[in-house]
């Protein structure tokens, strides 16, 4: 496992590479181990975690994110960057939240998309879908709050009235030709029986999709999983599904939609939206490639997904998050000596997913008290040394002892182990002479001005490429 110098990459401070031939290699074969049966659940017949689709609603839900502010020339930004990635839908603002919102809208329609197509979200109200139909949208999906909370604090209709409404609205939006979408919002906190008698209603009049919405974020991955599988028994048309974050369920939610029946989950990039926002799209992307890797790496182009997260954290002038899915700066990088070991040996050892399928790296942390002597030896590779097993454990004892007082740099690991591999050469050390590698060690310092004490790290990691 010896690197050539073309792999080590060059724009992360501290780090060594790995082979990743091998990696790759490995991780196709047997990522999932003998367990490949439990993540995937083929036998489960309701279950569409191998033919699902994404409603991307950035350029809606996102819209509505505490500190997003989209102009046109961002927002087309974005919905070509998404239409890359593969998206199958990119939901927008209504039309008639602004007149801006509205150009943009009809400006996006316009784009003349290669994959994508493009929806607007809109109240319940005739109004709303007059304006929309003309824009040039593909669909529309319309809501409605059904719980009580809503029927009595938000728009103030009773059950009777929704239907009506949403019937009248639907039956304009599909002479239109374009699709028509209607969903209950608050789902999860709205009557069963009110639910299922609408979806009923709508389903029987032609609605593309019913939409279920857990809109405060409360339902668990048990209670999504019942609703939407009871639903699947009452409605013919497809499922979309829509999780908020509140209490960290979204993407477990939108994977328990999936295998109840549900056909659709709407995503916003990085999570974006209302409060803390909903099922992030690399989180869902994360778990779906390991319920069905082949579904996702066909469909959707992986490699994008870090361009879009930075589009749209710049954007809305947010961090990609460090531990965010797939593309987090720690996503990949593997510390503990013992994980390091494995990983070198085999990836699929500690990685469920595939860094290479994202166009990602992987790392090894390195210059840390919790090394061990076989990710030294990676390193001692890469650089060429010609080193045998026992003299690495003693550099590596070396590099503990340091890492002890502080995190050694990429640079100080590399120091030491070539003043180590000359003054093995010299004949100047052997083994288990930690007193005379010290007086070396600060020989080589004070000839150079580079003591470690004097040179602060620039950053307290050392990683290595993997
Ligand atoms: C859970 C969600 O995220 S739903 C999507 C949320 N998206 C938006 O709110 C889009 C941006 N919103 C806006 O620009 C504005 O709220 C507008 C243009 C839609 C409406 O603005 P306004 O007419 O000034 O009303 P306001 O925002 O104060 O209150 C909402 C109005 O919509 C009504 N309403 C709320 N939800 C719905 C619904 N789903 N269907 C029909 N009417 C609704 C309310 O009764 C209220 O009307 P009223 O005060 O005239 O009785
Ligand atoms: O239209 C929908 O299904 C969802 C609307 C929404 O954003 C929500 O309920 O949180
Ligand atoms: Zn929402």
């Amino acid at each position: 496992m010896c690197p050539t110098p073309d792999q080590i990459e060059t724009n992360k401070e501290d780090m060594v590479p790995v082979d990743l031939s091998t990696a790759v290699k490995s991780n196709g074969t047997d990522r999932h181990g003998d367990k490949k049966g439990f993540y995937a659940r083929p036998s489960d017949f309701l279950s569409n975690t191998s033919n699902w689709k994404i409603i991307e609603s950035t350029l809606r839900e996102g819209e509505q994110f505490a500190t997003a502010w989209f102009d046109l020339e961002t927002k087309i930004k974005i919905a070509r960057a998404l239409d890359d990635f593969g998206v199958d839908y990119i939901e927008l603002t209504s039309p008639a939240a602004s007149p801006e919102s509205r150009a943009h809208c009809e400006a996006i329609c316009k784009l003349g998309l290669k994959r994508s197509k493009i929806l607007t979200h809109i109240r319940c109200h005739m109004d709303d879908a007059r304006i929309a139909v003309e824009t040039g949208v593909d669909g529309v999906d319309v809501v409605i709050g059904t719980s009580s909370f809503l029927r009595e604090h938000s728009h103030g209709k009773d059950m009777t009235w929704i239907t009506k409404t949403a019937i009248e609205v639907i039956e304009f939006v599909k002479s239109k030709g374009i699709e028509i979408r209607f969903s209950s919002e608050d789902s999860f906190r709205s009557d069963l029986v009110d639910l299922l008698s609408i979806y009923q209603t709508v389903d029987k009049i032609g609605v593309n999709r019913v939409g279920v919405a857990d809109t405060v974020g409360c339902a668990d991955p048990r209670q999504v999983y019942e609703l939407v599988r009871t639903l699947r028994g009452v409605v013919g048309c497809d499922i979309e599904t829509h999780f908020h974050n509140d209490t960290g369920c979204a993407i477990a939610n939108a994977y328990a939609a999936l295998e109840a029946g549900a056909t659709h989950v709407d995503t916003s990039v990085l999570g974006i939206g209302e409060r803390n926002g909903i099922t992030p799209l690399g989180g869902l992307i994360a778990r779906m490639m390991v319920a069905d890797p082949e579904y996702v790496k066909n469909k959707y182009n992986l490699h994008m997904l870090r361009e879009v997260e930075n589009l749209v954290a710049e954007a809305v002038e947010i961090q990609v998050p460090f531990n965010n899915y797939i593309t987090g700066f720690c996503a990949f990088t593997h510390k503990a000596g013992i994980h390091a070991k494995a990983i070198l040996a085999n990836p699929s050892t500690y990685e469920i997913l595939n860094p290479a399928d994202f166009g990602m790296t992987r790392y090894v942390s390195i210059g840390h008290r919790l090394t061990g002597w076989n990710a030294i030896k990676s390193r001692v590779e890469q650089l060429n040394l010609e080193l045998t097993d026992e003299q690495i454990k003693d550099a590596t004892a070396k590099i503990k002892a340091l890492a002890d007082v502080r995190t050694q740099t990429m640079e100080d690991v590399d120091t030491i182990l070539r003043v180590y591999h000359t003054a093995i050469q010299q004949g100047k050390l052997k083994v288990g002479q930690p007193e005379v590698f010290d007086r070396l060690l600060d020989e080589h310092h004070a000839s150079r001005d580079t003591s470690p004490s004097r040179t602060p790290a620039k950053r307290q990691r050392t990683d290595a490429e993997a």
